[in-house]
């Protein structure tokens, strides 16, 4: 049996103005350090200690993890970065207001961009101010595997390689392992690890800051559907809030 934590980053700046936000980088809102800083306290009060904490390489999820971490006085943990734990690509919407998208484009073509498991957003130009193209910090990224825009199979094809490459490993050795990522990269991991259908998860969202907790089997299934959040009643509001996102 072991341990596995995932956490959503807390609020960030673009959440509390309701953009589009994808692979851009950008930084937690006051809100959302005080949200990871309790999911921090969760974790402490729950017991549950993990010895290593995977993240991808944008800056809400590093520094949720940090901000946790902290609290729980667990600042000397490793901790690995991938981008395939990175948020959804979300191609031409990066940047754009979701009211206003939802408002011009209506609620069907919102939610098929959002929600739906297959279809993605017409993809960002190489020379938007929100593309990622070029920068740095994806240098070693082979040029091929270079999001322009992603749907959430996109991202289930590209986070379960880092699943079962790096994660699992740390579960097999008996490590407590906390993911600390984003909203459809996480889905992309619950829709594994629940084995939920492609029209199912469009259903699911996952709230910011609130650590849910799976315990697994010796084949990394998990011992109950959907695991725990260490915050149900908080979760169930936040859930709404998210599936409500666009809406005026
Ligand atoms: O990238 C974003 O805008 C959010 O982090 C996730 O957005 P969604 O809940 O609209 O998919």
């Amino acid at each position: 049996m072991s341990t596995l934590v995932l956490l959503r980053h807390g609020e960030s700046v673009w959440n509390a103005e309701g953009l589009f936000t994808g692979w851009v980088d950008v930084n937690l809102s006051e809100k959302g350090e005080e949200e990871a800083r309790k999911g921090g306290r969760l974790l402490l009060d729950a017991g549950v200690r993990p010895d290593v904490v995977h993240t991808s390489l944008l800056k809400r999820a590093i520094r949720t993890a940090n901000l946790a971490l902290d609290e729980a006085d667990l600042n000397w943990l490793p901790i690995r970065r991938s981008w395939r734990l990175n948020e959804r690509h979300y191609g031409a919407l990066q940047g754009k207001d979701k009211a206003q998208t939802r408002a011009e484009f209506g609620d069907e073509q919102f939610m098929t961009w959002r929600r739906s498991y297959d279809t993605p957003p017409p993809p960002l130009a190489d020379d938007n101010e929100f593309s990622q193209v070029g920068d740095r910090r994806y240098a070693d990224l082979p040029p091929e595997l270079m999001p322009r825009t992603e749907c959430l199979a996109d991202v289930v094809d590209r986070m379960l390689p880092y699943w079962y490459d790096s994660i699992v490993p740390d579960l097999a050795a008996g490590r407590t392992v906390l993911v600390a990522a984003h909203g459809n990269s996480l889905r992309a991991l619950v829709k594994h690890l629940d084995g939920i259908d492609d029209d199912t998860i469009a259903g699911l969202n996952i709230p910011t800051g609130i650590p849910l907790l799976y315990e697994l089997n010796d084949d990394f299934t998990p011992r109950k559907t959907g695991g725990e959040y260490l915050d149900p009643e908080a979760a169930k509001q936040a859930i709404e809030a998210v599936k409500n996102q666009g809406k005026k």
